[in-house]
């Protein structure tokens, strides 16, 4: 549907090709340089290890496309992305484990540094992992105002990785950061735009294309050198720990997993969600 509207709005796209397996769908508008990267995994846009591979191969193409932006969305009804893959963390093969882990840290480092402006149309409830590739984007317009987005991993009985936690401080602040990820807190679209998690709210998803262009418009005149250098120097600090401590980081994460503690936690919330 989503992807109807966006070829139906510029009508110039020449490139347009489906990933693998479909599980994301990528436009090129070669008129205006922008891609649309549309996730489209029913039921919830769950991140398990091939869509992660997926994400991270398409960006790498985007690099070579040498494309001006990009805007990130979803296909789905009222769902942009759910997060992790929980199944995966239930019982987990250490060595799967490992994998998911070590794709989803180059996944957010290519995301997070992209050489081109990137924007979040987020257009459905977006919590944990979700939330974590809206706040890599540049810009984030949501859609309002039922649906909800923030860093919950606590009310799983987990704990978001340092460079979750840090990408928020990114865009939120310190304080509000703490609140937000000690809680688990989940933000509706209104309290978001008031916290500064998301820049826009708006009614609908046409409305949300429309400023995420507006946003990416903003760099028709900017040198993408400097564009590039200057999001560089503002994001290093966040990239640097997790670049110098990726090994140690996957080890906190596949030890704590595997706790027996842990699993209850992850079991329960596993059980529901399906009721
Ligand atoms: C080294 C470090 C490197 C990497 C990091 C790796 C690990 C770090 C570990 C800690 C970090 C974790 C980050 C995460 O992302 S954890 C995931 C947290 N996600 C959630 O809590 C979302 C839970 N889901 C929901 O809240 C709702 O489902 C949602 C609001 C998204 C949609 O609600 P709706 O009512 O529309 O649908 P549901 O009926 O609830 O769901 C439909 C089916 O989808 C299943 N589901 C939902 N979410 C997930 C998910 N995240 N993973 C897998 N499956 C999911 C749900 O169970 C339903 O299934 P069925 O009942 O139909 O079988």
């Amino acid at each position: 549907m989503l992807r109807r509207y966006i070829l139906n709005k510029t009508n110039t796209f020449i490139n347009y090709r489906y990933a693998s397996q479909s599980m994301l769908q990528s436009t090129i508008d070669d008129k205006l340089g922008i891609a649309t990267l549309v996730m489209n995994k029913p039921p919830v846009n769950s991140l398990n290890l091939e869509f992660l591979e997926e994400i991270k191969s398409q960006l790498t193409q985007f690099k070579n496309d040498k494309i001006r932006g990009m805007i990130l969305t979803s296909d789905l009804q009222k769902i942009f992305c759910a997060g992790l893959d929980i199944t995966e963390f239930s019982n987990p093969n250490p060595e799967r484990l490992s994998k998911i882990c070590t794709t989803f840290q180059d996944t957010w480092l290519a995301l997070y540094l992209t050489q081109f402006p990137t924007v979040a149309v987020i257009n459905g409830h977006s919590p944990a992992g979700g939330c974590l590739l809206a706040m890599s984007c540049d810009y984030r317009v949501m859609v309002g105002p039922n649906y909800t987005i923030g860093l919950n991993e606590t009310k799983l009985g987990i704990v978001a990785p340092k460079w979750f936690q840090d990408c928020m401080v990114a865009v939120i602040g310190q304080r509000k950061a703490e609140v937000s990820l000690t809680t688990g807190k989940m933000y509706t679209t209104d309290q978001a735009l008031q916290i500064g998690l998301v820049d826009e709210s708006v009614p609908d998803v046409d409305n949300a294309i429309n400023k995420g262009i507006q946003f990416l418009n903003n760099f028709q005149k900017i040198s993408p050198w400097a564009y590039k250098m200057t999001k560089d120097i503002r994001r290093q600090p966040t990239v640097q720990w997790l670049i110098d401590n990726k090994q140690k980081d996957l080890d906190f994460v596949v030890k704590s997993m595997m706790s027996p503690n842990v699993q209850k936690s992850i079991g329960l919330y596993l059980q529901s969600l399906k009721k």
